[in-house]
């Protein structure tokens, strides 16, 4: 196919440093190849988080299907066969919070499932080595320690809610441990009780109700204040913020809001105007806090950001207690800028028992109540159990936190491509001699699509696994492998060429360019010094078409050897001949050449693997100039 643009550069990943040589001579001599691959027959079994699990719904065999084609592993097979799935391989799933029952049970359809709460940091990194899955609210601190724990078997964390500021994402991404949130279920509930908030402190419900049970009658005190035409500022307006704008619009309230990342029409639909972060809170009579907590949100009211507010505010915080500085909100209150507060979340939950802001006369409070409602915990342990679930089967979540997003019928589509990937980097790496570390990798994909119909993301991990795990002891899938390849200091850049095919076929080949290393087989060599292997899908299975400039074409499974010979009558049946008498079978052979009667490539695929001396045999025929086996 002609190429009919230049290629584009679509992008790149980072840094450099080496392999050690230990690892490389791990590939350095056939004898040694078996062992080191054979201990990493892996794959979208990892890549997809799992794949050893049972499979009743439609979608999920879809995936599964995606996941043969991708490995026939052992695993995989169970999966699809229900009755072979015995108690002792089902994953375990510890829920280390109050669930609703609904995600319970969907939980307890798929795995061995494991309610422990309030486990100390201790207990939970003892238990965690022995859990697939961990299932957490807003109370369990999922931190470094627990991933370290985990000695690599936990896949997945659920969050069974919206905030993730209790995981650590960054220890998570690098264990390859995806995260998933359950981010709508309890919307509606939190933006509830934030209005519920907001009329119970405008009304002094929670203190009239206290002094009443103490005996008192004080309706001089608890004069309260007006909501309607007041002006309430919305700080966040994403899926709880926008909801509150509407009941207070509702109210008869005038809404501003601020939010960097919303969108100006979604706020003007609501009738709410978007306003900068100062206009909104010293325009405010009151403020109501609904975004998320990150280094930029954390303590962003403070000492300063209260004196700009109006004298008299009230403030209500139903999203997270760190974005407050607790400190500065007392002083703003005992000194009259702050007239109210009426707070859901606190920077330590439970906070300490004298918090001068929880005893504040002027301060109601709620245990982090936002989302407990029984509507939305039913929701949100459904949501959880799902997302769960579906990442333990082998599906990428669409609520996942730290891994893109691959939507099914792209991972469906790939799937072959996929498998093609990981061989083609396996391949790669074992081309490599010994000593040269592999720092840097081009990947050339030839398309018709155009690069915005194209997600590579799912190939270039394919591809940086093949290269690393042959030579590391790292299992690398979506999760983690640009972050693995950047650690490793390998610099993965890709480059599209579009070409003119059909279509249908998502990629018409891939090319994997290894520079600046010494290669074990000079024959795979480009004129530019690259190690260059190429392969394309040939009736939905992952072939090679071209080392280095020789074009051949071999399926690409079981074993590889390549021989460089002179071009003459004999080679296939003299080679043919070593391994027959050795009963090693040949699966298939190809034989590619640049210019007649010269030099040509002979790529022969073996189910079994020679032994030592079989392949001395054929180094020993005259006409071969080198020739090297390969382990896919
Ligand atoms: N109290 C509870 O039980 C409870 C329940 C649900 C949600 N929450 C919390 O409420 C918050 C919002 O939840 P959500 O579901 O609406 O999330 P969301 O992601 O839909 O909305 C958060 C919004 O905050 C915005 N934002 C980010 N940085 C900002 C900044 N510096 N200034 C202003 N806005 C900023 C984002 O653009 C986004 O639109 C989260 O902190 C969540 O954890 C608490
Ligand atoms: O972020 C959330 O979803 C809420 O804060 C709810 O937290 P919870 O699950 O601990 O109630």
């Amino acid at each position: 196919m002609a190429a009919t643009a230049a290629a584009t550069s679509i992008s790149s990943s980072s840094v450099a440093a080496s392999f050690p040589p230990q690892t490389q001579n791990k590939l350095s001599n056939p004898s040694s190849l078996s062992l080191s691959f054979s201990n990493s027959s892996i794959s979208l079994q990892k890549l997809s988080l799992s794949s050893n699990f049972k499979n009743p719904n439609p979608r999920s065999s879809r995936i599964l299907n995606v996941l043969k084609t991708v490995q026939e592993s052992e695993l995989v097979s169970k999966a699809r066969d229900p009755d072979r799935l015995v108690q002792s391989q089902k994953p375990t799933i510890l829920v280390s919070e109050k669930l609703g029952e609904a995600g319970l049970h969907l939980l307890r359809g798929f795995g061995n499932v494991e309610c422990l709460y309030n486990l100390s940091q201790e207990d939970l990194c003892a238990k965690i080595a022995e859990c697939d899955a961990l299932i957490v609210r807003s109370g369990t601190k999922v931190t470094r320690q627990v991933f370290e724990a985990a000695k690599g078997r936990l896949k997945v964390v659920g969050r069974a809610g919206v905030g993730i500021d209790n995981v650590d994402l960054q220890a998570a991404t690098e264990f390859g441990c995806l995260v998933v949130n359950a981010p709508t279920a309890n919307t509606i509930a939190a933006a509830e009780h934030g209005i519920a908030l907001l009329a119970g402190m405008a009304r002094n419900v929670a203190q009239a109700d206290a002094s009443m049970k103490a005996g008192k009658w004080q309706r001089n005190k608890y004069v309260g204040v007006s909501l309607v035409g007041k002006t309430l500022a919305v700080m966040g307006f994403g899926k709880v913020g926008s909801e509150v704008a509407r009941r207070a619009k509702g109210l008869g309230m005038n809404v501003i809001a601020h939010d960097p990342y919303a969108p100006a029409d979604r706020a003007r639909a609501l009738g709410v105007e978007l306003v900068s972060f100062d206009q909104a809170i010293s325009t405010a009579d009151f403020v109501s806090l609904h975004m998320p907590l990150t280094p930029t949100t954390n303590k962003i009211f403070n000492d300063a950001t209260f004196a700009k507010m109006k004298k008299g505010v009230r403030i209500i915080n139903v999203a997270r207690g760190g974005v407050i500085d607790e400190d500065a909100l007392v002083r703003a209150l005992d000194n009259g800028t702050v007239a109210q507060a009426a707070l859901d979340v606190f920077t330590e939950e439970p906070p300490s028992k004298d918090s001068k802001l929880v005893q504040h006369e002027n301060v109601t409070v709620t245990p982090h109540l936002g989302a407990s409602t029984k509507e939305a915990q039913e929701g949100v342990a459904v949501e959880i159990a799902e997302a769960v679930v579906g990442a333990l089967r082998g599906e990428l979540s669409a609520t996942a936190v730290n891994a893109p997003m691959v939507p099914p019928e792209v991972l469906s589509e790939l799937a072959p491509y996929v498998a093609l990937a990981e061989k083609l980097g396996r391949l790669a790496v074992q081309l490599v001699a010994g000593g040269s570390g592999i720092q840097s990798v081009k990947v050339v994909y030839r398309s018709s699509r155009d690069p915005d119909n194209l997600d590579t993301r799912l190939l270039r991990a394919m591809i940086t696994k093949g290269i690393i795990e042959p030579i590391s002891d790292a299992h690398i899938n979506l999760v983690n492998a640009d972050f693995t390849a950047k650690q490793k200091g390998l610099r993965i850049s890709e480059e599209r060429i579009v070409v003119d095919s059909s279509p249908e076929n998502p990629i018409e080949s891939i090319q994997v360019q290894v520079s600046n290393v010494v290669s074990k087989f000079e024959s795979a060599l480009l004129d530019n010094g690259n190690i260059s292997i190429e392969g394309k899908v040939k009736y939905g299975t992952p072939h090679l078409t071209c080392v280095g400039s020789f074009s051949v074409d071999v399926s690409l499974e079981g074993n590889l050897i390549l021989c460089r010979q002179v071009d003459q009558p004999g080679m296939i049946g003299r080679v043919g001949n070593i391994l027959g008498e050795r009963n090693v079978n040949v699966s298939f052979m190809s034989v590619g050449r640049t210019v007649r009667r010269t030099k040509a490539i002979m790529a022969i695929g073996v189910d079994e693997e020679p032994d030592k001396d079989t392949l001395k045999k054929i180094g020993e025929v005259p006409a071969i100039e080198e020739f090297v086996f390969l382990d896919l």
